[in-house]
């Protein structure tokens, strides 16, 4: 008995049988079908580094961000296997697809995303973390090594600490690091009540160089002024909000300033992050930045247990890429 269309799709794919593929294709094969062990052909050329067979599933529609049961996508399994030309055509393809799909958003939302849900409920403070009303973790103490680094990064811009701002203040992390290099002035934008309420009674609200400014940053922008080096990390966002925030970058960022933000894009994919990281150095790129990722190892960072009593692992990569972004004309 002949094989279902699509059985002998994964087939031509596997063996990067263009010829086969293009044939099956054009009588109508599904190239979004998942076979009996979840792969589906794109993942199988992928694996092969069959560069051309990628080329020809994604053209006939073949979904690139599909998850193989261990959570693996086509991306991931050109990576894994070394296939630079496969991962480049993925690659490429993915960016273009999420830049018109976020044009597409945008366009149909009107206006970016909203975390009201999470600034109206409760958040829980434990010894190494901040928890939400849903157990999910708002910060977790295993980032201070990222957020002394990140604060090491912006505080350096001329070889100064001038004037830093840092958006979201969760455990008072990078704000701690900040303080060790002794800005001139230093500006904290917190909008979580609770959070908030806590670093009065820390004792924020009185340190001489430090200024609290309460309040969402979409709302508060208007009363900061530029600075020498800014931090952006924020919850319960979408990448869209970041995206926002970075339009206001001329009017904040004085010409020879650092900016980083936490890089925690799709934590839990190695492919999706790559391909998060390439579109914000595209589209800092587009607004005069030029963007480099500092490598960290963060095994380390990450005992078995750290996840307990966490509802989402935000990430789970042994290595975290430090953003530090300049502007192009000043590097
Ligand atoms: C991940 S934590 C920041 C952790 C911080 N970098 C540290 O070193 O501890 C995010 C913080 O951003 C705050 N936040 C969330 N949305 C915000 C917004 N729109 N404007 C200002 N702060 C916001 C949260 O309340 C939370 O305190």
């Amino acid at each position: 008995m002949e094989k279902p269309a699509e059985a002998l799709l994964c087939d031509a794919a596997i063996a990067g049988d263009c010829e086969k593929l293009c044939e099956l294709l054009a009588k109508g094969a599904d190239a979004s079908y998942f076979d009996s062990v979840g792969m589906t052909p794109l993942m199988y050329a992928a694996a092969g580094g069959h560069a051309d067979a990628v080329r020809c599933l994604l053209d006939s529609g073949a979904p690139w961000n599909a998850l193989s049961p261990s959570n693996l996508c086509a991306g991931d399994l050109s990576m894994e296997n070394g296939h630079q030309e496969a991962f480049d055509v993925l690659l490429n393809f993915a960016i273009q697809a999420e830049l018109v799909l976020g044009t597409i958003a945008r366009r149909a939302a009107g206006d970016v995303g909203s975390n009201e849900a999470y600034l109206s409920e409760r958040v829980a403070f434990g010894e190494d973390r901040i928890m939400d009303a849903e157990s999910k973790a708002v910060m977790m103490g295993w980032e201070k090594p990222l957020m002394e680094a990140h604060a090491r990064a912006i505080c350096s811009a001329d070889g100064r600490c001038g004037r830093i701002l840092n958006v979201g203040f969760g455990m008072g992390l990078v704000d701690e690091a900040i303080q060790q290099y002794k800005p001139m002035e230093h500006t904290i934008v917190e909008a979580h009540p609770d959070v908030y309420d806590r670093m009065l009674r820390a004792g924020w609200g009185e340190k001489e160089n430090v200024k609290i400014v309460f309040g969402k940053w979409q709302d508060v922008l208007p009363q900061l002024g530029s600075f020498d080096g800014i931090f952006f990390d924020t919850y319960g966002e979408y990448y869209e909000d970041m995206r926002e925030f970075h339009q206001h970058l001329g009017r904040l960022l004085k010409p020879n300033g650092i900016y980083s933000y936490f890089n925690g894009l799709c934590g839990g994919n190695p492919f999706f992050h790559v391909v998060y990281c390439e579109l914000v150095v595209l589209e800092l790129g587009n607004l005069g930045y030029s963007t480099q990722f500092i490598p960290l190892p963060v095994k380390d960072c990450l005992p078995e247990d750290i996840w307990k009593g966490v509802k989402h692992k935000y990430w789970l990569m042994d290595t975290y890429y430090l953003p530090v972004s300049q502007a192009s004309c000043s590097i």
